[in-house]
């Protein structure tokens, strides 16, 4: 699985390899921007466009320098924009420089009228992951400038002004896309900095997994690859008792609908037999809704050993008997999934959290989040104490939203790549508990079935995305789920 790796240690990385390799750095930054033009002709028509490449004096600059130089028999005109002297530019940059045709139109950012065209196309190097300070003068005066403009707008590793593992303090370039190499910077998951980042999308600079698995930071991210060695396989003779007996506690009255879509979402991933415990006003409409679910009456809920996971939460309320939630948790020995009024609850009475099954998988949404921690500053902040929190109670912590974080006990956390905003609709979340129970109760570890749940949540959301934007609702999701295994090829 990628790494995500502080700004430091991709330094020292790169260093590691330029020495052991015997590669120069020049050639790794040529190798970025060839692989920087891949992604550029997969996604614009180059001779459709003006290029300006804004350019600085690091080597966030010369990958720009390099990129002129590439594309500029592809596009419409190419302009270097620059804004220091080359004695003042790092060494790949100017050499870069020196290898620059006619074609590419060099100005100084100070000589420049700033009259773009909507075709064209932005691109900002000029400060990666060396920035050190909040930028100011002649760089900020530009950055403003261009946000304020129309264009299309492609950032470079990262948007200039965003530190690599930071918050932002300052101006930053707002992108509409950022291409960046070998793996997301940590800062590129905040969601501060979502209104500069646009689109992310990683490109490898050819730096083999097999050097890049060395460094590692405790981070990683998830992705499709990663995916079907974390599945269970299933033969032609496995039957219902293989496939999960689950429970699914929730949806007090006038809110059995989270329990619908629960329910409804563990059988698209799997489930073998599905009970629900729900109130009985609601069991008409539940059982009307989703047929092949089983509403749980007395005898099971006395015998809850006899399942293999429980989801507890989606439509709950908070007048729950907390006895009666004390008395599950305390009763049940295996991992269980909290949600939504389940983790409300712990909020409202933190000494039950001692009672939680070591291993459980809590997938709070950031206010829910906070709910059991109290309020912090950034999201940096909030990602630090996700991980302390699932390390002091032994569970898998899943901080919903854009790129979800799941923090395991032992100190990691892995960041979602799938998913987008049209997934911020009533039940979603709902939609994610009945898939990790699901995948828990056919015998995945809780590791496997937060990765795959998730994983597979936000795929299912891309695909209904595609058909639906943002009329995508929770039970489109649920719809799309079949659907990721055939994209994923799991069987
Ligand atoms: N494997 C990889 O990752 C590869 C990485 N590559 C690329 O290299 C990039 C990193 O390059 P980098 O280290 O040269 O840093 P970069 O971001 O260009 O800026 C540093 C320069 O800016 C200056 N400076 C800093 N802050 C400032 C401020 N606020 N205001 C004004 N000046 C400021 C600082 O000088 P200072 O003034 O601090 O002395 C220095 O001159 C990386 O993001 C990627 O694009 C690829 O080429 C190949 C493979
Ligand atoms: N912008 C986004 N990008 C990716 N995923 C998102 C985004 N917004 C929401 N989601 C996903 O949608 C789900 C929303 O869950 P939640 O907030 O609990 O919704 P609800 O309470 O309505 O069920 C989460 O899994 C979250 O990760
Ligand atoms: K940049």
């Amino acid at each position: 699985m990628l790494s995500i790796l502080s700004g430091d240690l991709v330094k020292q990385l790169d260093a590691d390899f330029i020495a052991q390799q015997g590669i120069s750095s020049l050639e790794l930054m040529e190798s970025a921007a060839k692989n920087f033009c891949t992604w550029f002709r997969g996604n614009f028509v180059p001779s459709e466009h003006r290029l300006f490449v804004f350019s600085g004096p690091g080597n966030n600059g010369g990958d720009g320098v390099a990129i002129a130089r590439l594309l500029c028999h592809e596009v419409k005109a190419v302009t270097l924009l620059v804004f220091e002297e080359k004695e003042n530019c790092s060494m790949d940059y100017r050499l870069n420089f020196e290898r620059l045709p006619d074609q590419v139109e060099v100005t100084s950012v100070d000589k420049f009228d700033f009259k773009f065209e909507e075709t064209d196309i932005v691109l900002d190097a000029i400060f990666g992951v060396g920035i050190n300070r909040p930028i100011d003068g002649v760089y900020r005066w530009v950055v403003e400038k261009l946000n304020a403009l129309e264009a299309i707008k492609v950032a470079i590793d990262i948007p200039s002004g965003i530190p690599a593992d930071d918050v932002l303090d300052g101006e930053a370039f707002k992108a509409d896309h950022t291409v960046t190499f070998q793996f997301p910077k940590f800062s590129l998951f905040f969601p501060e900095h979502a209104v500069y980042t646009g689109k992310v999308h990683v490109v490898d600079i050819g730096i083999p997994d097999t050097f890049l698995s060395r460094y590692q930071d405790n981070k990683y991210f998830l992705q499709a690859k990663d995916i079907p060695a974390l599945h269970k396989r299933f033969h032609a003779f496995s039957h219902k008792g293989d496939f999960g007996k689950i429970m699914l506690f929730g949806g007090s009255l006038g809110k059995v609908g989270a329990m619908v879509l629960s329910s409804k979402a563990a059988l698209r991933t799997g489930s073998g037999l599905v009970h629900v415990q729900i109130a009985d006003a609601e069991r008409m409409i539940m059982q009307t809704a989703v047929p092949e679910v089983m509403v749980a009456g007395a005898q099971e809920i006395k015998r809850l050993e006899a399942f293999d996971a429980l989801g507890i939460g989606p439509g709950w309320g908070t007048e729950v008997d907390l006895s009666f939630y004390s008395s599950i948790l305390k009763r049940f020995h295996k991992p269980v999934v909290i949600d939504a009024d389940g983790l409300n609850l712990l909020a409202k009475k933190p000494e039950m959290l001692q009672f939680v099954p070591k291993g459980s998988i809590l997938t709070p949404h950031v206010k829910e989040f906070e709910r059991l921690v109290g309020n912090v500053s950034s999201h940096k902040e909030r990602l630090l104490k996700a991980q302390q929190f699932a390390g002091e109670y032994g569970v898998f912590l899943i901080l919903k939203g854009a790129f979800t974080s799941i923090s395991t006990p032992d100190g990691k956390q892995y960041f979602n790549s799938t998913g987008n905003q049209y997934m911020a609709t009533a039940g979603s979340g709902d939609v994610l508990t009945g898939m990790i129970t699901a995948f828990l109760g056919q015998g995945y570890n809780p590791l496997q079935a937060a990765l795959c749940g998730v994983f597979h949540h936000g795929l299912a959301g891309e695909l209904a995305g595609k058909q639906k934007r943002r009329g995508v609702i929770a039970s489109d999701i649920i719809a799309c789920i079949p659907q990721t295994f055939l994209e994923l090829d799991i069987p």
